[in-house]
């Protein structure tokens, strides 16, 4: 069994995390719940150090995770910005920032990072999925999911179960490519 420590002060991400990676693999997750800070930079950039400063912290392994939101007509913003332009705009407020552009496509982008441990640098997994801004559609008890249809589904992620979304979504999407990192590492 290997133990990971996933270090994020999100517990929707945590509780996708664990369902994802409880489909046949010997991970098992820990949680801390530290609010690392984020600086700003491209996705690749706020993922890695965001990772080195979590590895600092609990002095060992361990993975972080980063969800950006991107809009087309913005050129990927808000992208990894997107939690403060959510808190300050709500739902409708992320809809009306896109009122003046033909386009309403957007990407769902999660990047995790792992790290063997301090002094050593992230490693990163990307996971990204297609979509479109739309009105709030759903139970909206994750961040923006009700605002978010995802590609050639018809509906938000807030209108799916919980196996649906964990099995299209950017997380699964990036997780899978760490198991797959983390199964070869292990040989
Ligand atoms: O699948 C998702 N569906 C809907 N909303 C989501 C999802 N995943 C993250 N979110 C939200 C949470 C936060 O408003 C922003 C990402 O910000 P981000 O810094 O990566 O997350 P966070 O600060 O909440 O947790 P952490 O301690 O891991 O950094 O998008
Ligand atoms: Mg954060």
């Amino acid at each position: 069994m290997q133990r990971l420590v996933f270090v994020t002060g999100n517990a929707g991400k945590l509780r996708e995390v664990k369902a994802i990676l409880l489909q046949g693999t010997p991970i098992e997750i820990t949680s801390q719940a530290l609010d690392i800070p984020e600086v700003q930079g491209s996705t690749q950039e706020v993922a890695r150090e965001k990772c080195r400063r979590a590895a600092d912290l609990i002095g060992g392994p361990c993975i972080t995770e980063d969800t950006a939101l991107c809009f087309k007509a913005l050129n990927g913003l808000p992208g990894p910005y997107i939690k403060y332009f959510l808190t300050e705009l709500g739902h409708d407020g992320l809809n009306k920032m896109l009122a003046g552009f033909d386009t309403k496509d957007a990407w769902a982008l999660c990047t995790f990072a792992y790290s063997a441990g301090p002094g050593t640098e992230p490693v990163l997994f990307e996971g990204r999925t297609d979509g479109r801004i739309v009105p709030a559609r759903g139970t909206a008890n994750f961040g923006w999911d009700a605002v978010f249809e995802a590609e050639g589904t018809g509906r938000t992620y807030a209108e799916m179960t919980p196996e649906d979304k964990n099995g299209l979504s950017h997380r699964y999407r990036a997780l899978a490519k760490l198991k797959e990192y983390l199964a070869s590492a292990n040989q």
